[in-house]
């Protein structure tokens, strides 16, 4: 049995990643959780004749059997960005959401791996783990930040620029997930870039966000593609853990010290069955790319600070 559960499942994201989880032949339960709407959806992908039994579960007295058995609950619910919002404007909100559900995990799917996309991503890592250590059951090769989709952009942004075919392009993103925190190694991806090239892409990347924010106009931020990001980082766990597949690798935002003195870092992550398998040393950085990691480092600290504070405040 392989089940999934999803929380924030009637949303955005939630919709269509439990879609693309449907649609994932290793999934054999999802569970399906909001505070509203989640029958409807349920039912609906129910009709589709793959492997995955599907059932939805609606507010918090539901919050227990959504999660019971689960092998990996993935967490986008939350409120999103609108225009002239950064990721931290929604701190008060969603570290508020993401501290409920962590608690519904370390109860009751403590052994399960959390994938968290809710934002701000840099900061509600460490209060899902906060709230593991509260409950004495926090495992770091379990907890993981979703980056992915700084990936899947870094790549589709360096092969429109350069040439190449998208998939093809590796590009690590290192760091967290907003703004100057998010650190493309485009020196990794073998092309040669001008400075000005290099100035306009590494921006791109580290505000994509930004662009589907303004492009929808007051009605959310990255919703379809966060749901392929999610989906593919949902099946390299499950290839790792269930099909026991080894080489698999993610860039993700997880426990590490790769960086001295911060405590949650996105860099490439090995999974194996147990989650993390190994954390991959710093790649080998240009001039540039160290300058970006400078700069993140100071913002990255303080949202890591904040995330842990919430938690631990009185
Ligand atoms: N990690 C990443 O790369 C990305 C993260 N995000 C973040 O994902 C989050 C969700 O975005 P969208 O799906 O667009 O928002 P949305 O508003 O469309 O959906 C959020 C869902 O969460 C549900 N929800 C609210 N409170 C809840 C609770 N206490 N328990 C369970 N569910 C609850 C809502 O009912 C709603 O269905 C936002 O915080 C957004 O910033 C978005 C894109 C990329
Ligand atoms: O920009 C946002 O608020 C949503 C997000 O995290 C992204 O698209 O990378």
């Amino acid at each position: 049995m392989v089940k999934v559960s999803v929380l924030g499942a009637a949303g955005g994201i939630g919709q269509p990643l439990s879609l693309l989880l449907k649609a994932n032949p290793l999934v054999t339960e999802l569970a399906l959780f909001d505070i509203v709407n989640t029958p409807g959806v349920a039912a609906d992908l129910s009709h589709i004749n793959t492997p995955a039994t599907v059932k939805g579960y609606v507010g918090n007295e539901q919050l227990e059997a959504a999660l019971t058995g689960s092998h990996i609950i993935v967490i986008p619910a939350g409120v999103p960005r609108k225009p002239g919002m950064t990721r931290d404007d929604l701190f008060n909100i969603n570290a508020g959401i993401v501290k409920n559900l962590a608690t519904g995990a370390a109860k009751w799917a403590p052994k399960a791996f959390i994938c968290v996309i809710s934002n701000p991503v840099n900061s509600t890592v460490p209060i899902v783990a906060e709230v593991l250590k509260q409950h004495g059951v926090f495992d770091p090769k379990r907890l993981f930040g979703v980056t992915t989709l700084d990936i899947v952009r870094a790549s589709t942004f360096v092969a429109e620029a350069k040439g190449g075919k998208a998939p093809n392009t590796i590009v690590p993103v290192l760091g967290g997930h907003s703004g100057v925190t998010i650190v493309p190694v485009l020196s990794a991806t073998g092309h040669t870039f001008s400075q000005e090239e290099l100035d306009a892409l590494t921006k791109r990347i580290q505000y994509g966000g930004d662009e589907v924010v303004k492009a929808k106009d007051g009605a959310g931020s990255a919703t379809l593609s966060m749901a392929f990001a999610g989906a593919r980082f949902a099946n390299s766990l499950l290839e790792a853990s269930v099909t026991k597949k080894t080489g698999i690798t993610e860039c993700t935002y997880v426990k590490s010290d790769v960086v001295p003195g911060v405590e949650y870092f996105a860099t490439v992550v090995e999974f194996g069955v147990n989650g993390v398998h190994k954390v991959h040393p710093l790649p080998t950085l240009s001039a540039h790319e160290q300058k970006l990691l400078d700069a993140a480092i100071p913002e990255l600290k303080n949202n890591i600070a904040k995330g842990i504070e919430f938690v631990n405040k009185a």
